[in-house]
């Protein structure tokens, strides 16, 4: 069994994109500058968006934090969209979600720059993304692929078992496992909240790839022998042992399925510092783009 680093993995690709940064300073070009929309106090919202702040000094890009109160209308969140659109200064940016009750997400999110759109979740880019074409790939997918990539774990012709259809995680996956090419090449079940007998379906699956929210869901029964398994399950439970209050739960039975697994991502130390790494990816990318335009 072979744990698939996230924390290592993203630590190198982190480490890289400084060198770039570092050559585009030595040739006086502008840093690549990302910013972020957060809506809101949640607590877990803040804290992404804060590793995601110390990620951008920690490869010398330039943040911007633009924090608004839960009360924000709708108009007024297109409103400092438009700004960020506007702003030459910044070369990609995101809005945090969950956005609250009274804000149309798709509606937002249509309204960002596909140009801009570092998350990938503008519907052109998604679009692209489902045609192949070069865009912004979602950073968890993306990381996800990455991390497929870099351990060199094999796709081609295996049955990839989605669970879950969000429009940040599932989704996007399924169509990416089935893409030509590598990591690609797979046969992709997408299962839901409607799928019936699922471990029927999970029982067969090379690769699965659990994105649901649902702590230590996936059991040791529901898995064959050698599976890869992918937990992008990230939901805090409280524990008062632990200093913050709360331990970070995937969706996966660690110690029981790791037995059975060939490879296996850890909760927390997996997908999500990967997450991370490739929104600073797409950011770069965006700044490439935004000096050829
Ligand atoms: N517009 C938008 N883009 C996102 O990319 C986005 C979002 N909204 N909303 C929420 C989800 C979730 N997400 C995570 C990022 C990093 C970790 C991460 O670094 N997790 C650490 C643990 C962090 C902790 O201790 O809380 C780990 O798994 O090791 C987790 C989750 C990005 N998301």
């Amino acid at each position: 069994m072979t744990i698939l680093d996230g924390k290592k993995v993203s630590n190198d690709i982190k480490d890289e994109i400084a060198e770039e940064v570092k050559k585009m300073k030595a040739n006086g070009e502008k840093v690549p500058h990302l910013a972020a929309i957060i809506v809101g106090n949640d607590g877990a919202s803040l804290t992404y968006v804060g590793s995601k702040v110390r990620a951008c000094e920690r490869v010398g890009f330039e943040s911007t934090m633009v924090r608004l109160s839960n009360t924000t209308s709708e108009i007024e969140l297109l409103d400092r969209i438009e700004e960020l659109n506007n702003d030459d200064n910044i070369d990609g940016f995101i809005i945090q979600l969950p956005l609250p009750p009274q804000i149309d997400t798709q509606k937002v999110l249509m309204a960002v720059n596909p140009d801009k759109d570092v998350d990938g979740f503008h519907p052109m880019n998604f679009g692209k993304m489902a045609l192949d074409m070069s865009t912004f790939i979602p950073a968890t997918p993306f990381g996800i692929l990455e991390l497929l990539e870099r351990y060199n774990v094999s796709t081609k012709g295996k049955h990839t078992v989605v669970i879950g259809r969000s429009h940040i995680v599932g989704r996007p996956m399924s169509i990416l496992m089935g893409r030509k090419g590598f990591p690609g090449n797979s046969t992709v079940t997408l299962t839901h909240s409607h799928t019936k007998n699922i471990t029927q379906i999970t029982s067969q699956a090379d690769i699965i790839i659990s994105a649901l929210g649902v702590p230590n869901f996936l059991k040791a029964e529901m898995v064959k022998e050698d599976a890869v398994i992918i937990d992008v399950g990230i939901t805090r439970v409280a524990d008062e042992s632990s200093p913050k209050g709360y331990v970070i739960t995937g969706d996966v039975d660690f110690e029981n399925v790791s037995k059975k697994a060939s490879f296996i991502t850890p909760v927390p130390g997996g997908v999500g510092p990967m997450t991370i790494a490739m929104l600073l990816k797409n950011t770069l990318l965006a700044r490439e783009r935004h000096l050829a335009r």
